[in-house]
């Protein structure tokens, strides 16, 4: 019998489906199928929270390290892309730059900064698309100022990571890396090596020299780029999004602000920025109802798993209050949890605060409405609002 025979709900599965309205299908696959084969991602999809805890936690049985891995193909290996010992070497260089308390004392007055200066550039038209205006701008800027790279701003730093960006989706759809990412990738490995020549700037570079050869600092430079434009765009607009659709919500929020957190995890939970993580079984293993092989791709659905309703009561609900929602898994988990979880957390924080504080009457505007979409990168393509303007 064919695999895709065992699980009809996978093989009836559509990647358009899953990039335009993926919650209803998930909630079918992790009742019935909770590991699937997917014809159409040739691979497996992993729904069901604790199945998708036993992937992230084991990288020995499923890993990050294999040839198909698109990302590493353009910018090299890094913690990304490896695991083990190598992953270990290779992450160890960047934590403490990232605890809690590091990030806090490092960015927060930068963050505050940034974030008023946007907010006072788009307070006096009372209507804007907040993506490209505000949350685009603000994590590259974020991003810029935690790499420290001497000689760049966020204007050169965006449009390498465009061009790094255009490489990789080439390559995850069969095509050869381009000539545009190679030479972007180039540009951002030589501003490396002129901040750790100069020992100026970052001392997260240069201390990362320390401990790793220069092309694996530019590499993991490189992911760090990577995963703080992207996913930090899609939490600040997906959680704005959640609280200016559901207004009793946002009621409770403008009345206590220490729930806006709450709010921040049940966004992250609901529509996680990065809806998928992908790893490789490095040997023949059984999951739930899935023989797997050795070599075949496992596509953990972090969307399907933060849905869970063993885990999470009435799990579509947005619900600021909810205990648990810091249970969600919208960074991961295991050795590849997000490096820059605190620091994502911060910037959404104030980035929110900030614009309720400061745009009265804050609302979606009606006539232009906004909807989560993607496959791996979710959310609205844009988000219009409206707010009262003071002339
Ligand atoms: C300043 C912002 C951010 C930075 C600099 C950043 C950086 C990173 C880095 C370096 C890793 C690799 C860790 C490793 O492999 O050991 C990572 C992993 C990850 N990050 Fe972040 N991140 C940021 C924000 C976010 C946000 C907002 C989300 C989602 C809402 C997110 C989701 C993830 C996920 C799911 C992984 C795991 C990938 C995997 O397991 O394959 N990150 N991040």
């Amino acid at each position: 019998m064919n695999v895709a025979d065992s699980f009809p709900l996978g093989a009836a599965t559509t990647l358009a489906e899953l990039a335009r309205d993926p919650h209803p299908r998930l909630a079918l696959l992790r009742a019935h199928e909770p590991v699937s084969w997917l014809p159409e991602l040739d691979g497996w999809l992993v729904t069901r929270r604790d199945l998708a805890l036993s992937v992230m936690r084991d990288a020995e049985t499923f890993t990050v390290d294999d040839p198909r891995f698109s990302t590493a193909q353009v910018v090299g290996p890094s913690m990304l892309s490896l695991d083990g010992d190598q992953h270990t070497r290779h992450r160890e260089p960047f934590t403490s730059a990232f605890r809690p308390r590091t990030v806090h004392d490092g960015f927060a007055s930068f963050i505050e900064r940034e974030t008023d200066r946007l907010i006072t550039t788009l307070q006096p038209t009372g209507a804007v698309e907040l993506r490209r205006a505000f949350a685009g701008p603000l994590a590259v800027a974020v991003v810029t100022e935690a790499l420290g790279l001497v000689g760049t701003t966020p204007v050169t730093v965006l449009s390498w990571y465009d061009s790094i960006v255009r490489s990789v989706s080439a390559i995850t759809a069969g095509h050869e890396v381009e000539p545009a990412g190679a030479a972007a990738y180039a540009r951002l490995r030589a501003a490396v090596e002129a901040t750790v020549a100069g020992r100026g700037g970052s001392s997260l570079l240069v201390s990362a020299a320390g401990q790793l050869a220069l092309p694996e600092v530019a590499s993991n430079a490189a992911v760090l780029m990577f995963g703080g434009i992207e996913t930090t765009e899609a939490m600040i607009t997906n959680a704005l999004l959640h609280l200016l659709r559901h207004p009793d919500q946002l009621a409770l929020v403008r009345a206590d602000v220490d729930l806006l957190d709450g709010a921040i995890e049940e966004s992250l939970r609901l529509e996680p920025g990065a809806a998928v993580v992908d790893r490789y079984a490095t040997a023949d293993i059984v999951l739930g109802p899935a023989a797997i092989r050795r070599g075949d791709l496992v596509t953990v659905s972090l969307t399907g798993a933060n849905r869970d309703p063993a885990v999470f009561a009435d799990p579509d609900r947005f619900d600021v209050r909810r205990e648990n929602a810091r249970l969600q898994l919208a960074f991961a988990h295991g050795p590849h949890y997000c490096l820059a979880a605190h620091l994502a957390r911060l910037e959404t924080r104030i980035a929110l605060q900030r614009l309720l504080e400061r745009l009265p009457a804050l609302r979606l505007d009606p006539d232009r409405p906004a909807t989560a979409h993607g496959l791996v990168f979710r959310k609205p393509p844009t988000l219009h609002v409206l707010w009262n303007s003071p002339a």
